[in-house]
């Protein structure tokens, strides 16, 4: 039996998977789930020794990290899931549960413990369905677990720690990843490598089946009970349901995830955003479609080749004020919103067609809708919309990716080939003194900076702090957040002259907080306002070592003790290419880089912050906070 007709049920769900695993979001993508991610809150504490078993531990952190992220999602946001999906991965050896390593000693206590054994992993899944009653929230759970066993082979130290050193086990259960480097350790798998993996994906499919297709009550007794249902379950659909055309069959895509090891790469790993994943938005249908022989079709390379068409499909429908049409008109024909938007025709059917494919508008006979999701995120006047951020993408960083070829090869950003200007220091380069450009800059911030900027100042409790300064806080969009969840904060923006000149029809109206200050100067040779806690968002990736050296002095000079840093940036995996959204962003050329939490770790240690502790939301921005120490090195 196909997995389509589920995925299809799913389609008009909101499912949410609540891990920053980025091989979770891998795994789930791969077969065609459309899934927002946000990362589960829960601490992995709860006391082992009160479970009879290890997989029932498992289950349990599996059940709370997905319960946390459903109540949360209703509590603060007002956004209930449909479904939320929790994971946890866990290996036991003689009778130890060994989760996560927290350092490289614990990943040596952990993989010198698994040389020359055979070990148990086990991964407890939950699947929670929510519905919102009278603001309520009430949630059924189905959960399972899935045991693998491993064996690995007798490791010299000096492997052990080439291993450790390569920074891999740090993020993985037991210490190792199968998947990459660890799969060097491994002698045999027995049972599902996707579970060691982190995700049971072969039981988890049977466990939909059996969730949305339940076998007619006369057949009920062929499934013992506790049992996972048999693969003939899949035969309980009708015809029409399970359409043998277009089938993913099970064991095949079983069959393609195993014989190949997972890369930690992707398009759908974390860090893109809290929205629906770009290439899990090709819709289901078409997903399947190009799946049907993923033995013999390179899937994911035809959807990397085609993926400059659809960002431009975006990038110009965006443009064209596509979304904002529908959003207010509802419905239309696409003779209508040719009419409208001053476009021919048959041009304008063809996009039209091409953002429904995608998945941002819905076409049916009566014409083409919005998605909730388009309403959201992409009519320019919605209060989350990314409508700024895309037209920069298309105005500013499509012209420079054309030249990414030069930029490789000189290994420089290529404003003058793209623009015929250089740009060393944005603001006063000639190219941002129009106008237009400056504002067009200011509202991709803007628009970058509020959708992020709840994770951001919400990341850690803030509240011990009474003054705050974001440097280069540009519209204040992250400073409003800020005063809106701790209103006794006194929040001053510090930011270029040019900058502070064009704040003003940024700010949000009929916000009853305190307001925030805005102070020009240049944060590279003016004095800082004083503050207890300094931010820097979306700032160091793009300055050379020695301009951070500048900065991060200045603020170390200016922070009293007990002040703090707080830092948003994408973090990147200690191998650094995860997420592919920060890896790619690096090839504009920008004299900075991306950074892993040991560097950033590092890098605030070098300038007197300690006790730095880093949160990966797995959403567009990830946050650093260091304390400021009595003396500086
Ligand atoms: O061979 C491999 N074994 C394990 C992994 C990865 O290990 C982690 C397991 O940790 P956990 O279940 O606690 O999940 P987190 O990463 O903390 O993410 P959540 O937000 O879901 O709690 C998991 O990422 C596995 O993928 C591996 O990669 N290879």
């Amino acid at each position: 039996m196909a997995l389509k007709p589920v995925l299809g049920k799913l389609g008009s769900k909101r499912v949410v998977l609540a891990s920053a695993s980025p091989r979770r979001q891998e795994i789930l993508c791969n077969v065609g789930l459309r899934f927002e991610v946000v990362p589960s809150w829960f601490k992995e504490t709860l006391e082992k020794s009160s479970f009879a078993t290890p997989y029932k531990y498992a289950i349990e952190t599996a059940k709370q990290k997905a319960l946390e992220v459903a109540n949360r999602m209703h509590v603060k946001h007002l956004r209930t899931p449909d479904i939320v999906i929790g994971a946890d991965t866990i290996v036991t050896v003689d009778e130890h549960i060994l989760e996560k390593p927290v350092d490289k000693q614990d990943a040596y206590r952990m993989l010198s413990r698994l040389s020359g054994k055979e070990h148990s992993v086990f991964t407890g899944v939950a699947i929670v369905h929510c519905n919102s009653k009278d603001n309520r929230l009430e949630t059924e759970v189905t959960d399972f677990y899935e045991e693998t066993k491993v064996k690995f082979a007798d490791l010299s130290e000096e492997l052990l720690w080439e291993y450790i050193h390569s920074g891999e086990p740090m993020d993985k259960a037991g210490g190792y990843g199968i998947q990459a480097l660890g799969g060097m350790l491994v002698e045999y798998v027995h049972g599902d490598f996707l579970n060691v993996v982190g995700f049971p994906l072969n039981h988890f499919c049977k466990k939909l089946v059996e969730l949305y297709y339940p076998p007619p009550k006369h057949t009920l007794h062929h499934i013992k009970h506790d049992s996972i249902p048999s693969v003939e379950t899949f035969e309980n659909l009708s015809d029409e349901e399970s359409d043998s055309s277009s089938p993913i069959q099970y064991k095949d895509a079983i069959k393609m995830d195993r014989s190949k090891p997972h890369s930690s790469g992707g398009v759908c790993s974390p860090g893109s955003s809290n929205i629906i994943k770009p290439n899990c938005m090709v819709p289901v249908e078409n997903r399947n479609r190009v799946m049907e022989n993923p033995d013999k079709f390179p899937s994911k390379i035809v959807e990397l080749l085609d993926g400059f068409r659809a960002s431009k499909a975006l990038f110009v429908a965006s443009k064209l004020k596509v979304f904002n049409l529908l959003k207010n008109k509802g419905v239309l024909q696409s003779v209508d919103v040719a009419n409208t938007i001053n476009a021919s025709v048959c041009g304008t059917e063809r996009l039209l067609d091409a953002c429904a494919a995608l998945g941002l508008l819905e076409k049916t006979i009566q014409g083409y809708s919005n998605t909730d999701s388009a309403n959201t995120y992409l009519a320019s006047d919605s209060e989350d919309s990314l409508h700024g951020y895309i037209i920069h993408s298309n105005d500013h960083l499509w012209p420079l990716f054309t030249h990414l070829e030069s930029a490789v090869k000189e290994g420089t950003m290529q404003n003058y080939r793209a623009f015929g200007k250089k740009s060393e220091n944005l603001f006063q380069d000639s190219y941002y003194q129009s106008m237009e450009v400056k504002q067009r800059f200011m509202a991709a911030m803007h628009s970058i900076a509020k959708l992020t900027a709840k994770d951001v100042v919400t990341a850690f409790d803030l509240s011990q702090f009474r003054s705050a300064c974001d440097l280069g806080g540009c519209t204040g969009a992250l400073a409003n957040e800020l005063v809106q969840k701790y209103p006794n904060l006194k929040v001053t923006v510090f930011d270029l002259p040019e900058v502070i000149a064009n704040v003003s029809h940024f700010q949000p109206v009929g916000q009853h907080t305190a307001p925030v200050t805005f102070t020009s100067g240049d944060f590279f040779k003016d004095n800082l306002p004083a503050a207890d806690l300094y931010i820097l968002s979306r700032i160091l990736h793009d300055w050379t070592d020695e301009k951070i050296h500048v900065l991060l002095s200045k603020i170390s000079a200016a922070c009293k003790p007990g002040s703090a840093l707080l830092v948003a940036e994408i973090v990147l995996s200690e191998e650094k290419i995860n997420p592919p959204r920060a890896v790619l962003q690096s090839l504009s050329m920008t004299e900075g880089k991306q950074r892993s939490a040991s560097e950033y770790k590092q890098l605030l240690e070098k300038y007197g912050f300690t006790s730095v502790q880093i949160k990966i939301t797995g959403n567009f921005l990830d946050t650093i906070l260091g304390f400021r120490k009595l003396s500086a090195h």
